[in-house]
């Protein structure tokens, strides 16, 4: 099971993470996010330090230089999208560099084949977040996961929001043949941006 820790500010938890095996390190490029990167992430530290994790940029409904430039500062090696990006900008940014399309998922959607399937040959993986109103991400809120057992999928996927240390053992229980990952963030903060770094290791730990 990989595991992506989103919203992180420092270089210093970047090595951190990477010490920990972390697979997937995310980076906010939202400026309205309390995790925002600009002007706290240290971009050099990042592009030239030998991590074995990759660096994932999230973006909501960005501009294609926006993405262009923070993959050369920031040495990005996948790139998350939560907003309305069409499969033509995902399968565009897709001969670049590798892309993660986010999927906002409430009891409204009822088919998730159906959504998914303009992406199928516009991305490499699917993330499933929970739809809260406005907020695109970061809520710290869970959706209903039986929704996916049901589901074909039949694309790498990781499972998001609002998962937390308690919810070890019905990730064990979820069963898919496509889940690749989880991806944990507000529920493993001290403050925003901030990692709780034992958390994550428990995390880690109680995952195997
Ligand atoms: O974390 C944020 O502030 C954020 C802002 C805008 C878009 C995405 C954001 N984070 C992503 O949200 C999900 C779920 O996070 P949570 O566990 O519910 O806090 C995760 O994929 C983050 O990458």
């Amino acid at each position: 099971m990989n595991i992506k820790v989103c919203g992180i500010t420092t270089a210093k938890q970047v090595q951190q993470l990477d010490g920990l095996d972390i697979d997937f390190a995310g980076f906010i490029f939202v400026p309205d996010s309390p995790r925002y990167v600009e002007g706290k992430l240290d971009k050099k530290a990042i592009k030239n330090a030998d991590f074995d994790l990759k660096k994932v940029g999230v973006f909501i409904n960005p501009s294609y230089s926006d993405i262009l430039d923070a993959i050369e500062d920031y040495g990005l090696d996948v790139v998350q999208l939560h907003g309305e990006e069409t499969p033509e900008f995902c399968s565009d940014l897709n001969e670049d560099v590798e892309v993660i399309k986010v999927f906002h998922i409430d009891e409204s959607v009822k088919d998730i084949d159906a959504l998914v399937a303009p992406y199928d040959e516009a991305c490499d993986y699917y993330l499933f977040d929970t739809k809260a109103g406005e907020q695109k991400g970061g809520t710290g809120k869970q959706f209903d996961w039986s929704i996916l057992a049901k589901s074909k999928i039949e694309k790498p996927f990781f499972l998001s929001g609002g998962i937390g240390v308690d919810d070890i053992a019905q990730i064990k229980k979820f069963k898919h043949p496509d889940f690749y990952g989880v991806d944990i963030n507000s529920k493993f903060e001290t403050e925003p941006g901030v990692k709780d770094l034992a958390k994550v290791l428990q995390f880690k730990v109680g995952m195997k």
